[in-house]
């Protein structure tokens, strides 16, 4: 494959890349989403590069990109190492999901991020923030320096087990020593790890050898036999987060004996903290039982949704370049079936397949449990701390900012009816996603029929292509000012700096495979930012501007934001 690779794509210009290696030494020098930049800069809009042995097609057109995103469902997930049941149950995911797997799991999710639950997670997301600003201020009493991306990890997991779950996870304890909170910190570390280790760059060396060697079992039997540190780490990170997960299920089948009696493992066997038990718990079981009807409320949005697939219903969902500033998404506040918050894990447990009438299986449960818990994790996390990073390297961005939320009141809690009164720090979290974009590049798998990356070339069935966001979101041809923080791009006034391409912002992807949890993830930044600098301002610690980055899974601060915590008066 990689011969024939380099032949059919020849056409398509891109860096000289030697066997098996192919650009790693450059990217592990500067980084992926930097090495790509440059190739983007030297190349054109289409071009490509080898991670190792695997060819990355890479569009940064934003129109060609709509074009796949729209057309193409599957996306690629590339060199996963198989070593355990961890890596089987979490390819059940919904972000790996596929075709017809993927529609269903896709229905089963939405209700969670309707207008009616998001009216209701907009309590907890404020009282979650609020804890945090309050435990900062400890912070600014001491005068020690604090990281600001890993204090909002534990403000966005905080947000994740209230909102999903209906549980406090413990995360924003200031004594994480013992007990419930040592927990959280465990939980965290590992949400941590998980994206810290899975990267090739910065990952176990296994990880490596797999995106370079044509040899995937080998290196799986060496990883399994011989694991590194880093891999050891991720492994126990993984089983962990799956731990709590499968805790979850207990609980939420001790609350709902009814509904999970008849569930074939409906027993709740988890002990106190289930992290323990839950290794010990067999997983990959299916439900056989008559399994209990779906909640009423989650039938009917399921019922409602549009066919996941459908062009437009990723059109009336997606929030375009050009749309923002306008209606700011009146269409997004319909009224959706109101779910109480923490009923994710009710609707996956109750979900059904529309086809065959089957439930998920106790695995399928957990891998949607724990792609939410890390989906919702690191990605608002680091979107925030672009946020921070930017309000106190840009004075007048947080005079404006200071202006609004004074305006709104000092100690005044964030009511979902009053979001529509932050046009600005909404502003400013866009203006973060723009520039800052947690994940750089998305990928399409092509389907039947291929697709035309470029007049000449037509890819064929089965290949991989990346739309480059992380490119085409920084690029003049796109933005006035490209490389400048200017959230008044995004209000009436900043006109002149407003995207000339409708699809030049897609921080969230686009089409019907779009981020699911987007309104959830701008919802939650946005009560956020107006909660931290209600009583505080952040003063960033030298030598961090320009901030230094780093590709993992995600983009994200390669030290962090560190900064002091300055009381207002
Ligand atoms: C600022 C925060 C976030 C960013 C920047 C972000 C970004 C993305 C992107 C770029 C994709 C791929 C979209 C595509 O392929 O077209 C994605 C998918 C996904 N995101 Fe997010 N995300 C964020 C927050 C969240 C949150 C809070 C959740 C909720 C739990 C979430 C859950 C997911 C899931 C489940 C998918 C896969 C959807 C599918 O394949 O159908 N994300 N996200």
């Amino acid at each position: 494959p990689w011969l024939k690779n380099r032949w059919q794509y020849r056409h398509i210009p891109g860096p000289f890349a030697p066997p098996f290696i192919g650009n790693l030494l450059p990217i592990f020098r500067m980084g992926l989403h930097e090495y790509m930049m440059q190739c983007r800069l030297r190349y054109g809009k289409t071009f490509k590069l080898y991670l190792g042995k695997s060819m990355l097609l890479v569009t940064a057109d934003p129109e060609v990109a709509r074009k796949l995103n729209y057309r193409m469902n599957n996306r690629v997930i590339q060199g996963q190492l198989q070593l355990n049941e961890d890596d089987q149950i979490n390819s059940q995911g919904l972000v790996v999901a596929r075709d017809e797997r993927w529609r269903m799991l896709r229905l089963a999710w939405q209700p969670t991020f309707q207008s009616g639950c998001l009216e209701s997670y907009a309590e907890l997301m404020d009282s979650s923030a609020a804890q945090l600003a309050q435990s900062l201020r400890a912070a600014a009493d001491s005068g020690e320096p604090v990281d600001m991306w890993r204090e909002l990890g534990r403000m966005t997991l905080h947000v994740v087990g209230s909102t999903a779950y209906g549980v406090d996870f413990h995360t924003l304890e200031q004594d994480a020593s013992s007990g419930a909170a040592a927990e959280g910190a465990e939980l965290i570390q590992a949400c941590q790890t998980v994206f810290a280790a899975g990267s090739i760059t910065r990952g176990s060396i296994y990880i490596l050898l797999n995106a370079v060697l044509p040899a995937p079992r080998l290196v799986g039997w060496a990883a399994r036999t011989m694991p590194d540190k880093r891999l050891t780490q991720l492994i126990q990170a993984r089983r962990t987060i799956r731990s709590v997960s499968m805790d979850l299920i207990n609980k939420w089948r001790a609350a709902h004996p009814a509904a999970a009696s008849g569930t074939a493992n409906g027993t709740a066997n988890g002990t106190a903290n289930g992290i323990a038990a839950a290794a010990e718990t067999p997983l990959i079981e299916e439900i056989s039982a008559a399994v209990p009807a779906a909640p009423a409320a989650a039938a009917a949005a399921v019922a409602d949704a549009a066919p996941a697939g459908s062009r437009d219903q990723a059109v009336d969902e997606a929030p375009a370049a050009a749309a923002v500033g306008k209606g700011k998404g009146e269409a997004v506040r319909r009224k959706g079936a109101g779910m109480a918050p923490g009923s994710f894990m009710g609707l996956m447990l109750t979900a059904r397949d529309k086809t065959n009438g089957s439930a998920l299986s106790d695995a399928a449960v957990v891998a949607q449990a724990n792609t939410f818990t890390l989906a919702g994790y690191e990605t608002t996390a680091n979107t925030l701390a672009y946020c921070v990073y930017n309000i106190a390297a840009h004075p007048e961005v947080q005079a404006r900012l200071l202006a609004e939320v004074d305006a709104y009141g000092r100690g005044r809690k964030v009511a979902y009816k009053d979001l529509d009164q932050f046009p600005y720090a909404e502003a400013v979290v866009r203006e973060a996603l723009r520039l800052y974009p947690p994940a750089t590049m998305i990928s399409r798998e092509v389907k039947a029929g291929g697709f035309p990356l470029t007049p000449q070339v037509h890819v064929p069935a089965g290949q991989q292509v990346m739309s480059f966001l992380y490119g085409y979101q920084r690029d003049p041809e796109y933005w006035p000012a490209a490389l400048e923080f200017r959230p008044e791009r995004w209000l009436p006034e900043g006109a002149a700096l407003a995207a000339k391409s409708p699809d030049a912002w897609t921080p969230f992807g686009s089409g019907a495979r779009m981020c699911i949890g987007w309104r959830f993830a701008l919802q939650e930044a946005k009560i956020a930012l107006v909660r931290l600098y209600q009583d505080q301002t952040y003063q960033l610690q030298p030598g961090q501007v320009p901030l230094a980055l780093q590709q993992n899974i995600t983009l994200s601060p390669r030290n962090g934001v560190w900064v002091t915590v300055v009381p207002r008066s």
